[in-house]
C-alpha cells in the first residue's frame, strides 16, 4: 500500500525543497567563507536534509552525527532528550553548524546547543529544514530556517512518525486517524 495514502496534504514539494536547499546552501557558502565549518548532524531525521544541503555548501566542510531521541514512537516530545549516540571529535576551534530537519517545541535543539557550546567550539549555528514557532517550549530560534509550518503533525523527506514516511519525497501532514486509531 501507499503511503501517500497516509497523507492529508502536501505542504512541500520535492521541487520547492530543492530550490529550498539551494537558496540556504549558497547563503551558508556566503556566510562561512574562510571557516572551519562542521556541519552536525541530528540522525535520524534530518539525515535527507544533510545530504541535500551539504551538496549546495561550495566550501570544505566536514560532516558528524550524533542520534539524539525525544519522540520514540509518539506525536508529542518527551522532554526528556536522550543521545544515543555522541560526535567523533573535538569542536574546539571549529564553525559548527547544526543541520536539524524540524524545530517543534525546542526541547532537542536547545538541549543540544548547551551541550555542544561547552565544548569551546568558535561557533555555533543552527540550521533547521522546518521550523514549527507555534509549539516552541523554549525560546530558542535557528539562523537558518527553510520553511515555517502549522501546528501539525508532518512527515516525509526525512521525518517520520513511528519509523515510517522517512523515504516519502515532499513533506506533507499526517492524517490525525494514523496516529489516534
Ligand atoms: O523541537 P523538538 O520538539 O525537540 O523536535 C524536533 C526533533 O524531533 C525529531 O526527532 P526524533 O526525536 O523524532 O528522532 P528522529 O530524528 O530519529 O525521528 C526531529 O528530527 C528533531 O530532532
Ligand atoms: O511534526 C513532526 N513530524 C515528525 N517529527 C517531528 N518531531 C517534532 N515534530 C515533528
Ligand atoms: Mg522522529
Amino acid at each position: 500500500m501507499s503511503q501517500s495514502n497516509d497523507i492529508l496534504q502536501v505542504l512541500l514539494t520535492e521541487e520547492q525543497l530543492k530550490a529550498k536547499c539551494a537558496e540556504m546552501g549558497a547563503q551558508i557558502t556566503k556566510d562561512y567563507q574562510g571557516k572551519n565549518l562542521l556541519l552536525v548532524t541530528v540522525l535520524k531525521g534530518a539525515v535527507v536534509y544533510l545530504a541535500d544541503l551539504m551538496r549546495c555548501i561550495d566550501l570544505p566542510c566536514a560532516i558528524d552525527f550524533m542520534v539524539v531521541s525525544s519522540y520514540g514512537s509518539g506525536v508529542k516530545t518527551s522532554g526528556v532528550v536522550k543521545i544515543v549516540k555522541d560526535l567523533d571529535q573535538d569542536l574546539s576551534g571549529k564553525d559548527i553548524l547544526i543541520v536539524e530537519d524540524i524545530l517543534d517545541s525546542g526541547m532537542t535543539l536547545s538541549y543540544l546547543k548547551g551541550l555542544l557550546q561547552g565544548r569551546n567550539p568558535a561557533s555555533i549555528r543552527i540550521a533547521t529544514l522546518l521550523d514549527k514557532p507555534s509549539r516552541r517550549k523554549v525560546d530558542l530560534q535557528a539562523d537558518y530556517v527553510g520553511y515555517e509550518v502549522p501546528d501539525e503533525f508532518v512527515v516525509g523527506y526525512g521525518l517520520d512518525y513511528d519509523e515510517k514516511y522517512r523515504n516519502l519525497p515532499y513533506v506533507g501532514i499526517l492524517k490525525p486517524e494514523v496516529y489516534t486509531k
